[in-house]
């Protein structure tokens, strides 16, 4: 078998500053090309730490304390400065929590659409808007040439979120990290954006590190995910073995917590607290030991 994508091993992080409380305990992990890898767990579970672990874009008041995250093969926590910002953007890319935040109010969509292609590829003039085109007809926008030119006020927060998809992939990376790509859009628009994410990922075969606290989500895209709690793995799999028949009592409760639309009176059911004393008796216990499973 070719060896993982992203390799994430004893992956360990802290308050920078004391009393140096654990953010992450020893998480390992593994995405292989092309595959679509949930992070699922509550809040504050560690999820998009991860995810700004990977990308180096950590805030100041958090450090990594131990473990490595290969990226084919080199490990990114030990990588060159210069070479790190390479990689980020160009085979590493982003997608974004919030599309109104994420893209500048004051600045044409085609423009920020193309930043990687002039800036990474060197891309312009009439090569470079037909490109832009391209990927926003590949992200299924209507009149593109039109679109170009607009502001991120003119369009919808669906709109904007495609966007921000068309230019994750403009440079074709191996792997994206989406980051609750979908909380701020409402239900029918998150089901079109997440179809996009599924159908672009499978056409470039970009492995994707997939953060959500939502599992109807990861039932959607997700080929395999990990579950967390308290910065640690308390369960990985194939997400359609686990989601039928989940191995530890915290990934049952989180399942039945979720509301299922499509059945009268189900979800939002709490975490049952027997679960939850166990799993704070682990943390207290865990430090940052060897092995990233309860
Ligand atoms: N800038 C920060 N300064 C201090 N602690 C932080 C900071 N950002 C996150 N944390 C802490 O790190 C832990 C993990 O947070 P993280 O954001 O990774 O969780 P999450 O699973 O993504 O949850 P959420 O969906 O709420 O963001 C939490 O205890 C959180 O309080």
């Amino acid at each position: 078998m070719s060896a993982p994508l992203l390799e994430i091993s004893g992956l360990s992080a802290r308050l920078r500053r004391p009393p140096h409380s654990p953010l992450l305990r020893s998480v390992s992990l593994t995405v292989a090309a092309g595959e679509v890898h949930g992070l699922v767990g509550e809040s504050g579970a560690g999820k998009s730490t991860i995810g700004k672990a990977i990308l180096d874009i950590l805030p100041d008041a958090i450090e990594l304390c131990g473990g490595t995250i290969r990226f084919a093969g080199e490990d990114l926590t030990t990588m060159p400065a210069a070479r790190l910002r390479k990689l980020l953007g160009t085979e590493i890319a982003l997608i974004p929590q919030d599309p109104m935040t994420a893209l500048n109010p004051s600045r044409q969509v085609g423009s920020q659409l193309t930043d990687g292609l002039r800036l990474r590829r060197g891309l312009k003039g009439a090569a470079l808007k037909q490109k832009a085109i391209e990927l926003l007809r590949d992200v299924q926008i209507a009149d593109p040439e039109r679109v170009l030119a607009l502001y991120p006020h003119e369009i919808s927060g669906g709109m904007r979120q495609r966007i921000l998809i068309a230019a994750a992939f403009s440079l074709d990376p191996k792997l994206i990290i989406a980051d609750e790509p979908t909380t701020a859009l409402d239900v029918t628009v998150q089901k079109e954006v997440l179809r996009m994410i599924r159908n672009m990922q499978k056409i470039h075969g970009t492995g994707v590190v997939f953060v959500t606290h939502d599992l109807g989500v990861v039932a959607q895209v997700c080929d395999r995910l990990t579950v967390l709690y308290g910065g640690m793995v308390v369960e990985q799999g194939e997400t359609a073995a686990i989601l039928a028949s989940p191995s530890h009592g915290y990934t049952r409760a989180l399942i039945d917590a979720t509301p299922r639309h499509d059945r009268a009176g189900t979800g939002m059911q709490p975490i049952p607290a027997g679960i939850v004393a166990d799993l704070k008796a682990q943390l207290s216990r865990y430090g940052f030991g060897p092995s990233g499973h309860v």
